[in-house]
């Protein structure tokens, strides 16, 4: 019946064993913050300018990126209309644009917090306004078709003019064309360019300039640019990641963007507090990508558990009705870990805003000293945060069966743009090796007799030795200790490995990259512990009522006994967990998997995905899944004729052919 919430998913809604909006407030910030953010998605979603556009999925290139420009410059003047805050202002775009990409979306996301970080008062000036009012449209220009990762090694040049006053940017090479920057194709008129700085016959290594690239009367290139698109992506097509080539362009000395390191109108060179502070927004950035991981297996694990509550299959006991297929437990194994791996990565998000927002702030003091953290601990968590979610996706997507991989699903498009975090905003096998080598040194640190602080703390305050008698693996302080202890010894056997190395006579580099898968995993044990530690603590001192406390207890121990389980070795290799450990771990989590079965549609629900945000026919809150399914496939361009096109063009004429030679 129209309206009606399919039966199965409406009988889990009440039999939860905890209130969901209460979860729902704690998960936001409070009720106000929950009934804020609703009030604002509702302007977007009830708003007609944006919807009776086709689903993304049907259409072309060209149609996605002008329908999702459109969008975009809709929600610019909706925001002025509607005195949207700054506060709400994410929420607004997001919801408006239902999750997707435009061009435009980089001024939002990397040209104006560039700005921001790099600029000085009066850079920001002259064009934060701008940019945020969007009479000028931005893109953060770092990558080169030949160099992304090795920041160092870009070959764009700026160099200094002291008789005009004026940097002269180049691209020399082939490789050093700006290649990937999200907007640069088709939409920015500006970029932040990141180049060499050359002044006074000296390399100063890379440094951020603001270039005009199009004219702001007509929008072709300026004089001595080129610029275009590089082509469809496995995802977010919407969006014109583009390429630029700079020949001998010049810009005013002012257009270095000069909070931290300056350029004198003579050409001296004024050195920055730390040479690293040019890369500050990609700290930042990094730090975002850890919401957006937890968000997108949030998406993910919404659409997978309420489409398992939907479908029924098979027969679990002869005779009876085909059961729900999340009463089978591997398919339970398959889901809930996402679900708690979702929820970890949320309160870790938390902690990352918080630590950013208090390093920063020190560092505007001029105290430098959390940088180093600061830079590890991003790093280290975006490659964690987003590997777990992009394979987390793909789980959920085969948990879906055939229905998982259709469109329809709304996993592929999210597979194939969670994926992507892997990789944009620095690559994540070089992102952990960065959080390695800070925690190689934080070793050799504790080693010579210094005490550690903040995230690694343990690392000094852990000892090495096995532990003996029983545990209680069911106690999470006993498994945030495991977590911690196989961290430590794996960060200290990389570490050792590599000092072994050099004692053979390797030089400092060769014994690193020779040891770089173990340091690799002792990071990724690092950030995994940390994960471990942050969600125990976080239910274990959050207000909340008791019941929702349970709940996420639950889902902790969840997290931290599939992850004890999965890498059994690890907490075996020096004894510190024993084999009957390891079986007490594996049979707390099977009944820790059937704790939460009852409450795994509340425990989505409490994410308030819209489904105007999850774009999942298998996902929907209604859970009628099977009518929504018929009716999207009927959109299906090929089904816009009952005979098509190319029957009369390729088929007919083959088969008549064929039939004839009969
Ligand atoms: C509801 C649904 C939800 C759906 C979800 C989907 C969400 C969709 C969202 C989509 C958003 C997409 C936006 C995409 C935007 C992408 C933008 C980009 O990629 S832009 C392009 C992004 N590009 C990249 O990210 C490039 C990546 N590469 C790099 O960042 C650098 O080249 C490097 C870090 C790898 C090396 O740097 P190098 O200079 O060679 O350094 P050395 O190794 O020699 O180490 C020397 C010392 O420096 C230290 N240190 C280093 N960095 C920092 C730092 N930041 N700070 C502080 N310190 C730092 C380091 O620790 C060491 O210290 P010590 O040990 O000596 O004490
Ligand atoms: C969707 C998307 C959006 C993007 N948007 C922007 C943007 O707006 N602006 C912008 O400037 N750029 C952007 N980029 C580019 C992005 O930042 C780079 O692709 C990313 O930093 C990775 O660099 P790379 O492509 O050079 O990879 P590579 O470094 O070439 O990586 C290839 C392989 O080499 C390995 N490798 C490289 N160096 C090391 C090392 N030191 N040790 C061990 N292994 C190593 C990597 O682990 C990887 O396996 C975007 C990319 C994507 C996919």
């Amino acid at each position: 019946m129209a309206g009606q919430v399919n039966p199965d998913l409406a009988k889990e809604r009440e039999n939860a064993s905890f209130n969901t909006q209460k979860l729902t407030n704690l998960l936001y910030g409070g009720a106000e913050k929950v009934r804020r953010r609703r009030y604002i998605e509702s302007l977007a979603f009830s708003d007609p300018a944006y919807s009776g556009d086709e689903d993304p999925v049907f259409m072309s290139r060209e149609e996605l990126y002008s329908s999702q420009l459109k969008r975009a410059l809709t929600t610019v003047q909706r925001v002025k209309e509607l005195n949207i805050t700054e506060e709400d202002l994410s929420t607004y775009r997001n919801a408006a644009l239902s999750g997707g990409m435009p061009g435009l979306a980089l001024t939002w996301i990397a040209f104006i917090p560039t700005i921001l970080q790099q600029g000085t008062e009066e850079q920001k000036q002259k064009w934060l306004k701008p940019a945020q009012d969007l009479s000028i449209v931005g893109a953060y220009a770092q990558t080169e078709m030949g160099h992304g990762t090795f920041v160092r090694g870009l070959e764009t040049t700026a160099t200094y003019d002291p008789s005009t006053q004026e940097f002269v940017i180049h691209s020399p090479t082939l490789t050093s064309t700006k290649w990937w920057p999200g907007g640069l194709g088709k939409t920015s008129n500006y970029a932040t360019v990141m180049a060499q700085l050359y002044t006074q016959g000296k390399c100063y290594g890379p440094h951020n300039f603001m270039v005009q690239i199009r004219s702001l009367e007509d929008h072709t290139p300026c004089p001595g640019v080129t610029l275009g698109d590089i082509g469809p992506k496995m995802e977010g097509n919407a969006n014109d990641n583009g390429f630029a080539r700079f020949d001998h362009v010049r810009i005013p000395r002012e257009n270095m963007l000069m909070k931290f390191a300056r350029v004198e109108p003579d050409g001296t060179y004024v050195q920055p507090a730390s040479s690293k502070l040019a890369y500050s927004n990609m700290v930042y950035l990094r730090g975002t990508f850890v919401m957006s991981a937890a968000q997108a297996l949030a998406s993910a694990s919404t659409i997978a558990v309420r489409y398992s509550c939907v479908r029924r299959q098979s027969e679990m006991k002869p005779g009876e009705p085909e059961p729900q297929i999340l009463d089978y437990q591997t398919q339970q194994y398959k889901l809930f870990p996402q679900l708690a791996a979702a929820y970890a990565f949320w309160f870790a998000a938390r902690f990352m805003t918080q630590q950013h927002a208090s390093i920063t702030g020190s560092m505007e003091k001029g105290d430098m000293s959390g940088l180093a953290e600061l830079h590890a601990l991003s790093a280290g968590l975006k490659s964690y945060t987003t590997a777990v979610m992009s394979a987390g996706i793909d789980v959920c997507r085969m948990s879906c069966g055939g229905h998982g991989y259709s469109h329809a699903s709304g996993l592929p498009a999210l597979f194939s743009t969670g994926t992507s975090l892997c990789t944009a905003e620095g690559e994540n096998t070089v992102m952990m090796l960065q959080t390695a080598r800070y925690l190689v040194k934080c070793f050799v640190q504790s080693q010579s007799g210094k005490t550690l602080s903040g995230t690694v703390a343990y690392l000094s305050a852990v000892q090495p030795s096995p532990v003996s008698g029983e545990r209680n693996m069911s106690d999470l302080g006993t498994q945030v200790t495991a977590f911690q202890h196989r961290a430590a010894r794996m960060v200290r056997h990389a570490a050792l490995q590599m000092q072994t190395e050099m004692q053979k006579g390797k030089s400092r580099e060769d014994a690193w990259n020779s040891c770089s898968v173990l340091l690799i995993k002792a990071a990724q044990a690092h950030v995994h512990s940390f994960v471990v530690r942050n969600f125990a603590e976080t239910v274990q001192t959050v207000e909340v009522e008791e019941s929702v406390r349970a709940v996420l207890t639950s889902l902790c121990q969840l997290y931290s006994l599939h992850g004890i389980t999965e890498h059994a070795g690890d907490f075996l290799m020096d004894g510190y967990l024993t084999g009957r450990d390891i079986d007490a771990a594996s049979s707390l989590l099977s009944a820790v998997l059937a704790q939460l079965r009852p409450d795994a549609v509340a425990l989505v629900d409490a994410f308030d995905l819209h489904d105007k945000m999850l774009h999942s026919v298998l996902g929907r809150y209604d859970g009628r899944v099977y009518e929504h399914l018929y009716q999207w496939a009927q959109k299906s361009p090929l089904n816009k004729t009952e005979v098509h096109e190319s029957y009369y063009k390729y088929l007919q004429p083959f088969l008549k052919s064929n039939r004839a030679k009969l």
